[in-house]
């Protein structure tokens, strides 16, 4: 239900922000000064949930509860991952792989990013899409290396599948420098833009909400890149995620932190979910 006069903005926030306002759901809001400068910035991509019903007395939850919130949602579809048949999930990886194999976008697409999938996460199987990647010499492919645990995750090209190697979470990465003992090049600092990237996730919506896995790797690595494009006058890339049926959930379920990047597509077992205008244009 959206509630247009709920809620009246005090310092100049734009009306149409307003009636992004929802009552119900996972009864989730902001809380403190900090809400005016973020909706200021990000209007197009808050959904503020009022938690109380009638409208007229509000209340926000803070910043805390709302990381509770994302917590207690990635436990439910962890719990549902580990619960799928293993036999659907095969085809479901299948059918996703396939579907981009045959895609345009993938197809066309010069330079890249994406995920080295892991079976243990339950993660949508990447390798048929990364083999195809890696034998087409006309496609330069850039994988995720965690660097700290402060949110910093670089993304270095790799030419085979050998330039990778487990980390303490067992996911393959990269080592940053390759067999000659030269640096791997870095997508922040390539003289080129990817024109796509494909995102790991837990839960996703069809308005492009993600939710990961609570490092805040992807978000951060995602608005940087998205910046230097922005300078650089290139075109965004797409960000497109791979997901099983189970993940993707109802819309505005997913719990938003203003650091949350959102998709322009998702793939599941049933094909393409366009969310943005470019995803539709790519996708007619
Ligand atoms: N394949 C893949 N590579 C990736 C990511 C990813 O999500 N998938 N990342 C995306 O950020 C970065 C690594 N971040 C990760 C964050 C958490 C866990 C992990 O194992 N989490 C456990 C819970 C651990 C805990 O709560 O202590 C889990 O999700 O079950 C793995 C990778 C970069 N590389
Ligand atoms: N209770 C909390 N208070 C403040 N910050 C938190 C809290 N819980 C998590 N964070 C931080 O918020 C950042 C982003 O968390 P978020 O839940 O948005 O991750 P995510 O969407 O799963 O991230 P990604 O997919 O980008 O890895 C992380 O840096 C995390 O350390």
């Amino acid at each position: 239900m959206i509630q247009h006069n709920a809620w009246r903005p005090q310092r100049g926030l734009p009306e149409r922000s307003v009636s992004v306002l929802r009552c119900g759901e996972m009864g989730l809001s902001y809380k403190g000064e900090g809400v005016w400068s973020m909706i200021a910035a990000k209007p197009h991509a808050l959904s503020l949930i009022l938690r109380s019903q009638p409208t007229r007395s509000v209340a926000f939850a803070t910043m805390e509860e709302i990381f509770t919130q994302k917590r207690l949602l990635r436990s439910k579809i962890k719990k549902d991952l580990r619960s799928m048949d293993p036999t659907l999930r095969s085809h479901q990886d299948d059918a996703i792989q396939n579907f981009i194999l045959e895609a345009p976008w993938f197809n066309c697409c010069n330079r890249l990013c994406a995920y080295i999938s892991s079976s243990s996460l339950r993660e949508v199987d990447t390798s048929k899409l990364l083999q195809n990647v890696l034998k087409d010499t006309t496609k330069i492919l850039y994988v995720p290396r965690v660097e700290d645990k402060n949110c910093h995750m670089r993304m270095l090209n790799i030419s085979r599948m050998d330039d990778l190697i487990a980390n303490s979470m067992n996911i393959l990465e990269p080592v940053p420098v390759d067999a000659d003992g030269n640096d791997r090049e870095d997508v922040m600092l390539a003289d080129e833009p990817v024109d796509l990237l494909l995102l790991p996730g837990l839960a996703f919506d069809k308005t492009g909400r993600r939710l990961g896995r609570g490092g805040g790797y992807y978000d951060t690595f995602l608005s940087k890149y998205q910046e230097l494009v922005r300078q650089r006058n290139w075109k965004q890339p797409l960000l497109i995620a791979l997901s099983y049926s189970v993940q993707i959930i109802e819309d505005g379920v997913i719990p938003l932190t203003p650091s949350d990047v959102f998709i322009d597509a998702l793939v599941s077992p049933s094909g393409f979910i366009p969310i943005t205008s470019a995803a539709h244009e790519i996708n007619p």
